[in-house]
């Protein structure tokens, strides 16, 4: 995990970025899972991000804010490989994405699980098909440790074992949230990115399902890395919170940093109307 430090200890200092102990971590030595550097992604002549530094510790629920269309799902999918940057690194696991041989890369994404925006199950496959793909696609396990996988996994993630035969079409909101969750976890990941995980569920739900994640978290040992609207989270689950604006993580801190921070957007978001009613 040495390369890890090292692309942390070149980073420059950030503007206005906090770089205090994340609570969960407090008194234990920070590792830097995820490292990004100068990252410059955009569409034609239209840049979202422009040189973005951002670090995510080994063990912490990470949030990620920022206004609608300021770009966090396409900084999500750069670090995943799914979006092209510009420029910049990337290092997950201390390797860095670009120069990771074809070997190295896919046991980079074996140890990562992803909860896309609106779960994006195949809706032609069962929930323990949905499962079963990421097992399929890294793994050559026989069809019956597959299943019992399966059910294990639906099991961490609440969901009774009759789920496992239902089609996407079947479940409720919550139920394709869990579905989702489970198959992100499928190959018992290090770090999972979750996009807006509690999305289009009524309270009650969104707080089950950040029970849920903060549980996986102590259990697991999971990183998280959540992309999320939802203000209960972000005051809930998440030990750091990042913000992405101007195209670039403005600033990253403890919920209290951001309740101090004078910048307008953050002010607006964390101490606006809407967030002083959910006291
Ligand atoms: N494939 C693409 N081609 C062109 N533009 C894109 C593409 N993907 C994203 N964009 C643009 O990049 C910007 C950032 O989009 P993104 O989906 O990352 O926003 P977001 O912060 O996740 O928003 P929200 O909170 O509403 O989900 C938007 O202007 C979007 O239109």
């Amino acid at each position: 995990m040495g390369a890890t430090h090292t692309i942390a200890s070149q980073a420059p200092a950030l503007a206005g970025q906090r770089t205090d102990q994340p609570p969960a971590l407090a008194g234990q030595s920070r590792e830097v899972i995820l490292a990004a550097r100068d990252v410059t992604v955009g569409f034609g002549s239209k840049l979202v991000l422009e040189h973005l530094d951002l670090d995510v510790y080994r063990g912490e629920v990470l949030g990620f804010v920022g206004g609608s269309g300021t770009g966090k799902s396409v900084l999500m999918r750069a670090i995943l490989g799914l979006t092209p940057r510009r420029s910049g690194r990337i290092e997950v696991f201390g390797q860095d994405l670009d120069t990771a041989a074809p070997e190295q890369r896919n046991q980079i994404e074996r140890r990562w699980g992803v909860l896309f925006q609106q779960g994006a199950l195949f809706s032609s496959l069962t929930v323990k098909q949905n499962i079963q793909v990421p097992m399929r696609e890294y793994t050559t396990l026989s069809q019956q440790l597959m299943d019992e996988l399966a059910w294990l996994k639906l099991e961490l993630v609440g969901l009774p074992r009759d789920a496992a035969d239902k089609y996407p079409s079947e479940l409720s909101g919550g139920m394709v949230k869990r579905a989702s969750l489970a198959r992100a976890l499928a190959l018992d990941p290090d770090l999972v990115f979750l996009d807006e995980p509690t999305s289009g569920l009524d309270p009650i739900g969104a707080a089950a399902f950040d029970g849920l994640i903060a549980k996986l978290r102590q259990t697991l040992g999971l990183t998280v890395y959540m992309v999320t609207h939802d203000l209960d989270s972000l005051h809930s689950i998440c030990d750091r919170i990042a913000v992405l604006a101007e195209k670039r993580v403005l600033l990253a801190g403890t919920i209290d940093d951001m309740m101090a921070s004078d910048h307008p957007w953050v002010k607006a978001y964390f101490r606006g109307e809407r967030a002083l009613r959910r006291v």
